[in-house]
């Protein structure tokens, strides 16, 4: 359940009578997502004929400076005809205001679902977006640092300690010195751009074959695209558990990726140890968070080894994988 804010009908009438949207006619949380609360917003539009909105609440886990930059960058990438949902300014033309000392962020509704089990001419489309993503991001003049580099999942898993991954699983300690070995050799020199960093299928709806949107771009910086290619196969083309590897899925993924961009030689060399990078980041985030939420907790935890099966992988099969 993500709404771990309550507010009132008329706190949300009020909020949004701020924006040029119409009239508030119904509000409802919205139980996907961890991060933050979300409703689904409907209003009679600015034209009587109703529109419809996510209202977000930016409960914890980002930095409330780099706000601005997720938010103009949707706007950037909307311009730019990728299918992300613009920022409904406020009348004041804000981006985000404040309500009960937190930001909120009113988001345009774009249609489709998520998929659990993708098929190859999803994953082709999927890896066309985000391809025509990377290079929308070219002309956005912003950028962030990836703070969630291999370094940091290096960091985090020893922060974590061996005989706190230990009791998750016996198999985990061992990704620390992992870690710190794809840290060492991290390509310095690939091409960069923005990147979505997070692009799992729950942050992708679709109707059919066609990517209607992207979201959850609170994780996007400026970083290889590459490694953004990377995570999302490490997301799309397995078993959630990762204990069976899709490779219709994976190399659907990437020659979609690469009917909009092609990979240079030394992306496509990298990709292997870019994928192990990948699977850390996971490693990492899903470890911290499993030793710091409580086991009774509403949030259902998510498994680390799912992404230790993944890394596992990646190591074995090396470039073969991303051989096409
Ligand atoms: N622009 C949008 N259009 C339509 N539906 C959306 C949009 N943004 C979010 N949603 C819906 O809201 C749900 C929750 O959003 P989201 O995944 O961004 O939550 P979160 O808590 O911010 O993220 P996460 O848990 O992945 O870190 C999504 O699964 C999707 O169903
Ligand atoms: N998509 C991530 C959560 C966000 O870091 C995961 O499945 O672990």
């Amino acid at each position: 359940m993500a709404v771990y804010t309550q507010l009132s009908a008329e706190t949300l009438a009020e909020l949004i009578a701020h924006y040029d949207v119409g009239e508030l006619v119904s509000a409802k949380g919205i139980a996907e997502g961890v991060s933050n609360s979300n409703w689904l917003i409907d209003t009679t539009g600015r034209d009587g004929a109703g529109a419809r909105f996510i209202l977000t609440m930016y409960e914890k886990r980002i930095e409330l400076s780099d706000l601005p930059f997720f938010l103009d960058l949707l706007d950037h990438l909307a311009a730019q005809g990728c299918p992300v949902p613009r920022t409904i300014h406020d009348r004041e033309g804000a981006s985000f205001r404040w309500l009960d000392g937190k930001a909120v962020a009113l988001i345009e509704f774009l249609p489709g679902v998520s998929v659990d089990h993708p098929t190859q001419g999803q994953a082709f489309h999927v890896g066309a977006v985000l391809a025509r993503m990377h290079l929308a991001s070219e002309s956005f003049a912003a950028s962030r640092a990836n703070t969630l580099g291999p370094e940091t999942s290096a960091q985090v898993l020893g922060d974590c300690g061996e005989a706190a991954l230990a009791e998750i699983d016996p198999a985990l300690p061992a990704t620390i010195a992992e870690a710190r070995a794809v840290a060492e050799s991290w390509p310095a020199d690939l091409p960069r751009a923005i990147i979505h960093s997070d692009l799992f299928p729950d942050n992708v709806l679709m109707r059919g074959d066609e990517v209607c949107a992207l979201i959850d771009f609170y994780f996007a910086c400026t970083d290889a695209m590459a490694y953004d290619l990377a995570v999302t196969h490490a997301a799309w083309s397995f078993s959630a558990d990762g204990r069976s590897y899709r490779p219709e899925i994976g190399q659907a993924l990437v020659q979609g990726y690469e009917s909009v961009r092609k990979l240079g030689s030394d992306e496509r060399e990298a990709l292997p140890l870019l994928a192990q990078g990948a699977a850390l980041r996971f490693v990492s985030s899903r470890a911290q968070d499993w030793i710091e939420t409580p086991a009774d907790a509403l949030v259902t935890r998510k498994d680390p080894m799912a992404f230790v099966r993944r890394l596992e992988f990646y190591r074995r099969e090396g470039k073969e994988v991303f051989t096409a």
